[in-house]
């Protein structure tokens, strides 16, 4: 190439200089593990909130967190989203991401997908235009406005329809959904963009028990193409999951395994119940504990 069309190349309208141009980071899950969680510990005036914290979630697995109110398990969410800093320890999305550098909207970009408690849809736009908002892209939200979606576009806002069920409500306003569907729809809207790992704050509050099974139902379905972590108060729905179950008490991790497991495990009936109380004579009370 000459010096004239190298330098022209150089200075091109159309695209971005290399060194800017934002670069992808691939997650390296060779070993099948997204995240390690070592050693976190988080502390609010003096009080600590995750106290030497470690959790390892498999690729592609579905994982359930619970525990009491206060347990932290909002606080662990916020340090891997890069809401929170911590003190001590460490995050890593798969071997090679170190997501204590990185910031709010780096994680997001990294393909970690949070949806919080309460459905945060645009009520005012139909639920393909909130599914096209959150399609993955690298431009801004006006010109994704503006822009004609493409084929293979067009193809993931259908699959992410079906996925969540929503494809007869396809052009109705997100507004007059019931609060179920809404709550799929934002699900939705994180599949849109992409996500490997999708942390999921108590998807079923409010739900009726229909809606309840329907969850369930889906959030299995993303498991294997995604990985999930579901924090959940209710039981029944997290029994309803049948997967590994981690429970948090004071900032740690207490116990791990299966609902069974858990409900069997003799810290965690000291801890809810007292040391002397039999969870099989009570275990809908064991439950509501958690
Ligand atoms: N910003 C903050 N400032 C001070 N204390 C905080 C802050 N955020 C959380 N805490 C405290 O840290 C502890 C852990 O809170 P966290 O919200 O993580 O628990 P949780 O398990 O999510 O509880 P819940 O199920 O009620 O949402 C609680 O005692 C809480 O009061």
């Amino acid at each position: 190439m000459s010096l004239l069309e190298s330098t022209r190349n150089t200075f091109r309208r159309d695209q971005v200089w290399s060194f800017l141009a934002p670069h992808e980071q691939q997650v390296n899950v060779d070993k099948d593990m997204i995240l390690y969680v070592e050693g976190l510990s988080v502390s609010f005036d003096g009080f600590k909130a995750l106290n030497d914290l470690n959790l390892y979630i498999n690729d592609g697995e579905l994982r359930c967190l619970i525990g009491a109110n206060g347990a932290g398990k909002t606080t662990l969410m916020d340090v891997i989203t890069g809401k929170t800093a911590c003190d001590t320890g460490s995050v890593f999305f798969g071997q090679n991401i170190d997501l204590l550098n990185k910031d709010e909207a780096e994680i997001a970009q990294l393909g970690i997908g949070r949806k919080f408690q309460k459905p945060t849809v645009f009520e005012e736009q139909t639920v393909f235009s909130n599914l096209e908002l959150s399609l993955k892209s690298d431009k801004g939200v006006l010109p994704t406005l503006w822009a004609k979606l493409t084929p293979t576009q067009l193809d993931r806002i259908d699959e992410v329809l079906t996925t969540i069920g929503l494809k007869q409500q396809c052009f109705m306003l997100a507004g007059a959904l019931s609060h179920g569907q809404k709550q799929w729809l934002e699900i939705g809207m994180l599949l849109a963009a992409e996500p490997r790992l999708l942390l999921i704050d108590e998807p079923v509050a409010g739900m009726t028990a229909q809606e309840t099974e329907r969850t369930a139902e889906l959030l299995t379905s993303l498991a294997g193409d995604h990985t999930v972590i579901v924090v959940e108060h209710d039981m029944e729905f997290v029994r309803s999951l049948a997967r590994t179950v981690t429970v948090l008490h004071q900032g740690s991790v207490l116990a791990e395994g299966t609902m069974d497991q858990i409900q069997n495990h003799p810290d965690v009936i000291e801890v809810y119940l007292g040391e002397d109380a039999s969870l099989t004579s009570s275990t809908k009370a064991g439950e509501s504990y958690l």
